[in-house]
């Protein structure tokens, strides 16, 4: 691989004396969106944590953009933080402000742009995530479950991320509103160039947004490559992950 934008080397989790990951390597290309997968409790969204730097690892070297983690000034690390957006499982949106509001607030913590211009940028944001106009000036509690997700996005979207994290994007969304959700995902993706990382159970997605599957299974990534590949994996977990209608229907 070329140019990858995350790089991870022998990173070592654990927590007291449980040991999540050992021996992880994983490289994630520019441009490509990677969904994350395996059995609960595996590590997907501690791993998730570390590339952001919300958790520290216990051993190995997390390189993002080529920078590694842990040797970077904190000034070094606030420039490198604006080049990423995470969206958390629960949207995470400030209750008491706006829609618009809240895509504001990165802008308003890492820029200095003016607030007409910042009010500017949050409504193209919105409608990029497939809100209509009249959504800026609600609060997440006037909104859908679907609609909050999309503000979730508009705001991860603030900065013109480089590097987009997705925590369960569509957990808790109907088929339909997370197949929606799953298209918008691929269509930002792919319009601005952006290399997503994605932890998710659901097939669907997998199919419908990523270029390739990383498998944790035994504390590591242990297989990697497109769906087909890994859907025909002679693997336990792999086969009964893929086995139920749902799997089936994915593969077929
Ligand atoms: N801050 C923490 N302190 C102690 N243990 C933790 C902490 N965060 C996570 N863990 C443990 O690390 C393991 C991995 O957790 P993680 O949430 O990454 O799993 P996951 O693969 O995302 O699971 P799921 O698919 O159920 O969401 C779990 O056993 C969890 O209990």
């Amino acid at each position: 691989m070329s140019d990858p934008v995350i790089h991870i080397r022998g990173l070592k989790t654990q927590f007291g004396s449980h040991v999540v990951h050992e021996n992880l390597d994983l490289e994630v290309e520019r441009g490509e969106t990677i969904g994350v997968i395996g059995p609960s409790g595996c590590g997907k969204s501690v791993l998730l944590n570390q590339i952001v730097g919300l958790l520290q690892p216990a051993e190995g070297d997390i390189e993002v953009f080529g920078h590694t983690l842990n040797q970077l000034s904190s000034r070094e690390r606030h420039a490198l933080e604006r080049r990423w957006a995470v969206m958390f499982q629960d949207g995470a949106l400030f209750s008491n402000l706006t829609v618009r509001e809240n895509v504001m607030a990165p802008m308003r913590e890492h820029t200095d742009l003016s607030l007409t211009l910042m009010k500017e940028l949050a409504d193209l944001k919105v409608l990029m995530a497939g809100l209509t106009s009249t959504a800026v000036n609600k609060r997440p509690s006037e909104l859908s479950g679907g609609m909050r997700k999309r503000a979730a996005l508009a705001r991860a979207l603030a900065l013109d991320p480089e590097l987009l994290f997705l925590d369960e994007p569509t957990a808790g969304l109907d088929p339909i509103t997370a197949g929606r959700f799953d298209e918008l995902v691929r269509e930002l993706s792919k319009t601005l160039g952006l290399t997503v990382f994605l932890v998710t159970h659901d097939l669907d997605t997998l199919k419908s947004t990523c270029d390739r599957i990383a498998v944790i299974l035994d504390k590591h990534i242990k297989y990697i490559g497109p769906l087909q590949e890994i859907a025909r994996i002679d693997d336990p977990w792999i086969k009964e992950y893929f086995s139920g209608p749902r799997g089936r229907a994915v593969v077929d």
